[in-house]
Parts: structure tokens; C-alpha cells; sequence
């Protein structure tokens, strides 16, 4: 009973512990004297301290604009109303992944690459997790996205920032994907083209929507009918060992704008889908499938818990040998993050699923031969580091990884 009081008075995590910013949070007021134009964007309160208007989207561009600069180095900007990224908030889902990587649960895919390669799907006109990935990092991505001011933008943002550009790719998604369905597609399989508009917008064009023989009851009425998110734009040999994704998250604008304490801008190609992120994320799942040997992780934020429980069941039905989820606490918002694979985990488990109430993530029993797994999806075979996690149901890392 002790125990349990003292677990719940403990702080929420509220930023990853290798967050440039979890020790040192933005100082407005050193910002607004080395940069002038954030200066008018600051305002002392009654207590003195400096403050900005996060309802003003200008003043929320200008921050993530001096951020970027003063402390990656990065020349960064986005037109008026698309979506602006809060950079610590952003880095957190950086950070996870790097957790993830480094675990090694999951074994490297390509043993002789040392440079980690990641898929940024829909990256936005801010690029904000290649470039921030790329600078902190050193990783390598391609950034998607459906849209020409994201495609525009994102290319500018990485052109503008040559200690990078050679490590980030744009790709701008085909949105005419009968063209690039593989042979085992079906007549089932959607056929969207044309338009240049994503999912959401009433300029998207849907046809049927994908096979219902991988969709389960809960999403069976709100199936994605988009372009192409991962199978149709990874290329044939391409391999990453790791996607991301910050997905459109809701149904309608309506319900985008039921935040009047920010102002982060989006567009409605940038916010909305029809189906909302439950639709986009099980869309995601279905094309990790068929790309299952092409990425080490996949991952995608969660924008609604409630979204969650289904996700990892469809994830369950899929085969996946792990999923793991965390949670993102981003001021007054929670996000989640989900990550999934269908590589053989590289120690052996006992229990076939472990979900506690309080830990979602699982991984299932590796039962047939157990090596020949890890050759079919051509990992290494080197000994990996032992982990310092002794149980491999939850993962205990510095940033809750749940
Ligand atoms: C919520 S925004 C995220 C932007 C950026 N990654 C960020 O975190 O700020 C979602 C992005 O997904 C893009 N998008 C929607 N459908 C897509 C698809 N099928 N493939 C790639 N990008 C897509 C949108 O155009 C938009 O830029």
C-alpha cells in the first residue's frame, strides 16, 4: 500500500532525459536579446518571468524558428499556416526511437550499415524529424509526404541546411498508386489517382477501400482510402531500420480545433483523414505486412489512447513478434507511441503475452526454429551487448518506453 502511494506521487516523466532541453528548458528571455526578431514576441508576466502568446501561430514559428537555429544550427522555416512543430515535444519521439534502436531486442537487419536509416511518413513541410534527427543524430531519412507545399517546403528546409542535406531524401508519394501495386495486390487492394490531394480534403478521390480479409470489426467502417503511405513509395531492396510517423490525427478540422490553448497552424491535408489516425495507423500496420523484411521498427505516434487498444490488436492479428508503447507528455497533451516488428527478438522469450493494465507493450513467444527466423529476415547473427533490462516484457528505459 506504501509502495503503491509513494509510485503515485512520483512526477510524470514529461521529457526524455537526453532532451537538449529536460534540464535546460527554452529561455525566452536569452532568445528574444540574441534575436530581435523574437523579441516582440515576448512578455514578461506577473511574476516576471517571459511568456509568449501560444495562441499566436506567428509567435509559435518564431520560437521553433530561433530553436532550430541557436541550438542545431538549422535554417528553418514554413509558410504561414502549416503545421508548426514544437521542437522539444518533437525530439522526445527522436529520443524513443534511439531507446529502440539501442535495445537491440531486435536485431540490425543490414549488419555491415552503421548509419541508421529512417522513413519519416508524411514529414510535413517542417521536415522537423529528419532534420532533427539528422543533426542530433546522424541518421539518414526519407521524408514523405502527399502534398506540393510539404513537398516544397521540406525540400527547401533541407537544401537550406547543407550539414544535412546529404543525409535526407524527399519523397513526394505517388498519389496514382495503381501504377505501383505489386504483383500479389488484389482487385480488392484500393486504386486512388489523380488528385493531388490526401485523404481528407474534398478533392480526394476514393475508390475501394483495401482487403477486408486484414481488417478487423473495429475498423472495418473507417478503412483508409488514401495514396500510398509505405507500400508503394518504399522502393524494391530498400531497407530502413526504422519508420516514423506523426499521422493526421483526426476525422474532421472540427475536431483539429478543439485546442484554443495553441496555435501550431495545419492545414486540413496536414490534420484530417478520414478515419482519423485510427484509420491512418491500421493502414500503416497493413503495410508492414508486406514490408516486413524491409524495416527493422515501425513506429507511429497515437494521438488518442483509446486508439491504442485496437491498434495492438490488429497487431496481435498480424503476427507481430513485439510491440512496445510509450507515452509523451507535451505540456498540457498526451501522445503515445507505438512501435511494432516482425523480426524474431534476438533472446529467446517464455511467456507467449504479457499485457498488465499498466504495460501495453508484449512481446509474443518465438516458438518455431527460432534461428532460421533471424536468416529469413538476414540479421546478425554477431552477439549482441547483453541489455541491461533483465525482463523483457518492460523494457525499462530512462524515458518510459511502457
Ligand atoms: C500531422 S502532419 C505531420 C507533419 C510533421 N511530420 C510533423 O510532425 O509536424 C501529417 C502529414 O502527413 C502527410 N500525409 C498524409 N497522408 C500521407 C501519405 N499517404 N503519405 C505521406 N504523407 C502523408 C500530410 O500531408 C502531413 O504533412
Amino acid at each position: 500500500m506504501k509502495n503503491k502511494k509513494r509510485r503515485r506521487e512520483q512526477p510524470r516523466p514529461t521529457i526524455h532525459p537526453r532532451n537538449k532541453y529536460s534540464e535546460n528548458p527554452p529561455d525566452f528571455a536569452l532568445l528574444a536579446s540574441l534575436y530581435p526578431s523574437f523579441n516582440p514576441f515576448v512578455f514578461y508576466g506577473r511574476d516576471g518571468r517571459p511568456r509568449i502568446d501560444w495562441t499566436d501561430f506567428n509567435a509559435t514559428r518564431e520560437l521553433t524558428r530561433v530553436l532550430l537555429l541557436h541550438d542545431h544550427g538549422l535554417d528553418w522555416w514554413i509558410p504561414d499556416g502549416q503545421l508548426c512543430p514544437t521542437v522539444p515535444n518533437r525530439s522526445n519521439y527522436i529520443h524513443w526511437i534511439e531507446d529502440l534502436l539501442s535495445s537491440e531486442i531486435i536485431p540490425k537487419i543490414n549488419s555491415n550499415v552503421d548509419n541508421i536509416r529512417g522513413f519519416d511518413i508524411g514529414t510535413g513541410a517542417n521536415c522537423i524529424y529528419p532534420l532533427l534527427g539528422a543533426s542530433l543524430l546522424g541518421w539518414s531519412f526519407v521524408g514523405s509526404d502527399v502534398t506540393d507545399a510539404a513537398f516544397e517546403w521540406a525540400e527547401r528546409n533541407v537544401k537550406t541546411n547543407p550539414q544535412v542535406s546529404d543525409l535526407i531524401e524527399i519523397r513526394k508519394v505517388d498519389t496514382c498508386i495503381d501504377a505501383v501495386l505489386g504483383e500479389d495486390s488484389s482487385k480488392e487492394d484500393l486504386l486512388f489517382c489523380g488528385s493531388k490531394s490526401i485523404c481528407g480534403n474534398s478533392i480526394g478521390r476514393e475508390l475501394a477501400p483495401i482487403s477486408s480479409s486484414t481488417c478487423d470489426d473495429a475498423v472495418e467502417e473507417k478503412s483508409y482510402s488514401g495514396p500510398p503511405i509505405l507500400f508503394g513509395v518504399i522502393r524494391d531492396g530498400e531497407t530502413f531500420d526504422f519508420c516514423m510517423c506523426n499521422p493526421p490525427f483526426f476525422e474532421s478540422m472540427e475536431e483539429a480545433s478543439l485546442n484554443p490553448k495553441t496555435s501550431c497552424g495545419g492545414t486540413p491535408q496536414e490534420m484530417v483523414c478520414p478515419g482519423g489516425e485510427k484509420a491512418f495507423i491500421t493502414r500503416i500496420i497493413e503495410d508492414s505486412v508486406r514490408l516486413k523484411h524491409s524495416f527493422r521498427w515501425f513506429t507511429s505516434m497515437v494521438g488518442r489512447k483509446s486508439n491504442l487498444k485496437s491498434l495492438i490488436a490488429k497487431l496481435r492479428e498480424v503476427g507481430v513478434t513485439i510491440v512496445k508503447t510509450t507515452e509523451f507528455v507535451q505540456g498540457q497533451t498526451c501522445r503515445w507511441g507505438i512501435a511494432w516488428s516482425f523480426i524474431p527478438p534476438a533472446r529467446k522469450l517464455i511467456s507467449p503475452y504479457v499485457a498488465e493494465k499498466s504495460n501495453l507493450s508484449f512481446m509474443l513467444e518465438v516458438s518455431v526454429n527460432f534461428i532460421s527466423q533471424l536468416l529469413a529476415f538476414n540479421v546478425s547473427l554477431v552477439p549482441h551487448r547483453s541489455c541491461s533490462q533483465s525482463n523483457p516484457f518492460s523494457m525499462k528505459m530512462a524515458h518510459p518506453v511502457n
